[in-house]
């Protein structure tokens, strides 16, 4: 908590500002009770209804000004509490940018996801909540107290003694209500689990008719969740009646205390009214002071998952280049060697080495899991190599800095993600290319009739392409890619949902115009990669093959299974198309 405080550092002033009003505001209120008491005690009965009215003015002034305070005060709390959040955000999510894969999938993308809202969320109440009543009702508590005891200190024994129960049993109830809720909390994430698969699989659900039994599967975590809320907030709900009773004992005390001490002549009728109103005052502020704690605790919780990540050590940070020259007549892209585990798994991939020479093609292929997508993150440097190293042009991708790095490529990932926006954006994404390029790269990528067809550049793209075809989208990613020449072109299984005679042009054309990039293709179809001049294939991690497709069609076994299975009704597709 104390090291988040630094992001308050630049609104002080501004803090200070706020709760100087908030001081002055809550000041004021409490001289209400005392302006009170003074008008029914002292000036009533001496019939001066001039006086009356002057102070009664003077209680109509107080109230404004308390008014003014409040809202001034709170309206600066909130600003102060937004921008600062804001900060707090920002900064989490550059750190977020930076962090590698493996920190990534240490923390998980839930977990990222909700350290970035729920979390940061809890920090923006509490720091508006501190501002708010974290003056305020102490000096209503302390201030209640001292005002009673210039009125009238018998009474304000009462009325203190009354306060240590009341506070145990608002912190006991509030403690219990703050497991509960935090019970609820958990039930809320599973729920919200069972609506995200069910909204992202639900084609699937469809299909399968599987909707009865997503249906069941929802009502159980929705009852779950419906009983602990119940629970949590009967528990709660006892606070309010516990609240009320022990006001209404209090004041019933104060009455009869207060009658008898009138009727000896030691105390008057106007000091009891007003108790009346100083005993809700100091009760509330009780009650708020308990509900700071509660808060409190919940952002300790909350800054420490944050400052767990702002504190988490960035490996893949922007560095100057480690070196002055290229080797001359290096291969392009090299693999010396190369093992590699995940921090959870076992190794992915195992004593990986090849070279492609500028312009050279590799294919991979191998069956899922066999480590072929790996491959791409590691020469991206999404991930460092646990043994052997990765080279561009001699030189080993933990030399360069990584802006210059990730330049140097085009890519399609599997799965990957297109974004709620124009058709321009998702091609472009960010860099400098002009619409003549975006188009010529649309119309390698064979994407170019569709596009005009959705009615150009402008044309809205829906969050993760929904108002797109499978092939529309791989089209449009193969857009990206190919925009801006890239210096190596990397395809993670990209064409798998266009025909094969779009497969077949889109070839054609990276054959064509992107002679100068070096490629590397990851495919399950043996057409997609039989022209490479290198092929490797994987089978768990390791390279059972490597070579032409005629040669690995004489020398790997798997490799020609494949072929067979794939040549008679791919190839003859291909040739019809
Ligand atoms: N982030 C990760 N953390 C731990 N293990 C991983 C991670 N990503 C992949 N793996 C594991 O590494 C191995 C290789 O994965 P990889 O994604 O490279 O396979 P692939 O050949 O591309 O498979 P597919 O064809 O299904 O995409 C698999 O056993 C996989 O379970």
């Amino acid at each position: 908590m104390k090291r988040l405080a630094v992001y308050l550092k630049p609104f002080l002033p501004r803090m200070g500002m706020g709760i100087s009003f908030k001081a002055v505001g809550t000041l004021v209120e409490l001289a209400i009770p005392w302006i009170l008491s003074y008008i029914i005690d002292d000036l009533i009965p001496l019939k001066e209804i001039r006086l009356v009215c002057l102070w009664g003015g003077l209680m109509i002034v107080c109230s404004l000004i308390a008014w003014g305070g409040n809202i001034t005060a709170n309206r600066m709390a909130s600003a102060v509490a937004r921008d600062c959040t804001r900060q707090i955000r920002h900064d989490l999510f550059q750190k977020i940018s930076y962090l590698s894969e493996s920190r990534v999938d240490a923390f998980t993308i839930p977990s990222l996801i909700s350290r970035m809202t729920s979390d940061t969320y809890v920090l923006h109440q509490t720091v508006g909540m501190i501002q708010r009543i974290g003056i305020r009702a102490p000096l209503l508590l302390f201030g209640g107290i001292i005002v009673s005891l210039t009125m009238d200190p018998m009474l304000t024994l009462i009325m203190v003694a009354s306060l240590p129960i009341v506070g145990v049993i608002v912190f006991y109830v509030s403690r219990k209500g703050a497991k509960l809720f935090k019970i609820v909390q958990k039930a809320s994430d599973s729920m919200l689990r069972v609506v995200r698969e069910n909204a992202v699989g639900v084609r699937v659900i469809k299909a399968l008719s599987k909707s009865d039994y997503e249906r069941a599967r929802f009502k159980k975590v929705n009852d779950d969740l419906t009983e602990k809320e119940r629970t949590a907030e009967s528990t709660m709900a006892l606070i309010n009646p516990v609240m009320s009773l022990l006001l209404n004992l209090g004041i019933v005390a104060v009455i009869t205390v207060g009658a008898v001490r009138v009727n000896n002549g030691t105390s008057e009728i106007g000091k009891i009214i007003a108790f009346m109103n100083l005993y809700t005052i100091v009760l509330n502020a009780l009650m708020a002071i308990n509900r700071i704690f509660m808060m409190l605790s919940r952002a300790s919780a909350s800054s420490a998952r944050v400052l767990e990540v702002l504190d988490t050590p960035v490996e893949l940070f922007e560095t100057e280049p480690h070196f002055s020259f290229l080797p001359k007549d290096a291969p392009h892209v090299e693999f010396d060697h190369v093992t590699f585990r995940y921090a959870r798994g076992s190794f992915a991939v195992r004593n990986i080495d090849f070279a492609l020479k500028r312009g050279e093609t590799l294919g991979i292929i191998g069956a899922t899991g066999a480590g072929k997508s790996t491959i791409i993150r590691l020469l991206m440097r999404y991930y460092d190599v646990s043994e052997g190293s990765v080279k561009i042009d001699g030189v080993d991708i933990r030399d360069y800095a990584t802006s210059d790095l990730r330049a140097k490529f085009g890519v399609v990932f599997q799965n990957d993600t297109l974004f709620k926006d124009t058709i321009r954006e998702n091609i472009r994404l960010g860099r400098n290319l002009t619409d003549e390029q975006l188009l010529e790269a649309a119309r390698r990528a064979q994407a170019l009739e569709f596009i005009e067809e959705q009615g150009g550049l402008d044309a809205p793209v829906a969050i993760k392409g929904a108002n797109l075809s499978g092939g529309q989208k791989q089209r449009l990613l193969l857009a990206r890619a190919l925009a801006g020449d890239p210096d190596i072109l990397l395809l993670d299984d990209s064409s798998s949902a266009l025909d094969y005679r779009t497969d077949a042009k889109l070839r054609e054309e990276i054959r064509l115009h992107c002679a100068d990039a070096t490629k590397i293709i990851i495919a399950q179809r043996i057409s997609s990669i039989m022209h490479a001049e290198k092929i490797m294939v994987l089978e768990n991690g390791n390279v059972i093959g490597m070579g032409t497709h005629e040669e690995l069609m004489e020398t790997c076994p798997l490799y020609r299974e494949i072929g067979e299975s794939q040549i008679g009704e791919g190839l003859a597709k291909e040739v019809r198309a």
